[in-house]
């Protein structure tokens, strides 16, 4: 990273499995100083594993964990998130770094109400690509949040892929829908493709081979940007080809209707995870 040390926040994630791991992974890779990082979890071996093999600090420790920390991040399962905010309140409540959830669903209302009353915080909807540094987050922030504390939450992102604020709240859920979880539909894709190659006769290594591959040159060319994807879209389709036939047969079975209710889907679960864990 560009960015000297002095003016980067201290991190503490609570929690750092598949996405806070991802993060923290993402920013080693980035350059993001080992030093300034400090990772919670129950579980001290594979708290062992992750500093080993990043440099950061590690602890099982969570109030120890804020106690020095600029920038909280929430990065626990939403079911576990009441009783790490509620063990968390009063250090936060002391020392009133900037927090960062991570979790899907809980808003900010729900999460201030845990973690004892007011506080600088920034509800966010990363994805796992950041673990290679090209992740996408949606990010909201409070009115109290300010702008320096805006800008290390864009440091931390774009440090693993790009960082992209919401204007409601509300529409995080819709970012949860598609970016949150899309590359869990893209994997389903992929995995459905291989199984249709194996099907057309060609051997499992090289019906993944060719899927991989297709997967990645594909996303290539969609985040180049020099076609809308609707337009690359067509210039593989030649009129009366082997693409059309396919193509046909997706809109024939009311693909789009199936994304559509599938990140509708997905919303509404945001929605009901906030409603059942808000008690
Ligand atoms: N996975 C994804 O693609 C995405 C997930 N999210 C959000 O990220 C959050 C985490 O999800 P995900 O990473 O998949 O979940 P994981 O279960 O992989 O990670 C959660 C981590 O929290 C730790 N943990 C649980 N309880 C505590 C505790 N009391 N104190 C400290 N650490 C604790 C767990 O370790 P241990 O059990 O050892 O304590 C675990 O490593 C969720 O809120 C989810 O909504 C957001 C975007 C994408
Ligand atoms: O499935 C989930 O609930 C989390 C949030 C987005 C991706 N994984």
């Amino acid at each position: 990273m560009s960015t000297t040390n002095t003016k980067l926040p201290k991190l503490a994630f609570i929690g750092a499995g598949n996405m806070g791991g991802a993060i923290i992974r993402g920013l080693i890779r980035q350059g993001y100083p080992a030093e300034l990082i400090l990772a919670t979890s129950r579980d001290p071996e594979s708290l062992q594993g992750l500093a080993a093999e990043t440099g950061i600090q590690t602890s099982t420790d969570n109030l120890q964990a804020v106690a020095t920390a600029d920038l909280v991040v929430l990065g626990v399962k939403p079911q576990a998130m009441k009783a790490v905010c509620t063990e968390l309140a009063s250090g936060v409540q002391a020392r009133r770094p900037l927090v960062l959830s991570i979790a899907a669903g809980l808003t900010t209302e729900i999460l201030l109400q845990w973690l004892g009353g007011s506080l600088p915080l920034v509800r966010s909807m990363p994805n796992t690509p950041s673990l290679l540094g090209a992740g996408v987050a949606g990010l909201y922030a409070l009115p109290d949040v300010t702008a320096e504390q805006r800008g290390w939450v864009e440091t931390l992102f774009k440090a693993v892929g790009q960082a992209l604020w919401v204007e409601s709240e509300v529409q995080l859920d819709a970012v949860t829908a598609i970016s949150g979880s899309g590359p869990a539909y893209y994997f389903l894709f992929t995995e459905a493709l291989v199984t249709a190659g194996e099907k057309l006769g060609l051997p499992t290594d090289l019906a993944r081979q060719l899927a991989l591959q297709t997967a990645a040159g594909a996303g290539q060319m969609l985040v180049a940007g020099t076609d809308e994807p609707a337009e690359l879209r067509r210039k593989v389709t030649s009129p009366g080809g082997t693409t059309e036939r396919a193509v046909l047969t997706f809109e024939a079975a009311d693909l789009r209707g199936m994304v559509e209710a599938a990140t509708a889907a997905a919303a509404k679960r945001a929605a009901e995870l906030a409603e059942t864990l808000k008690g």
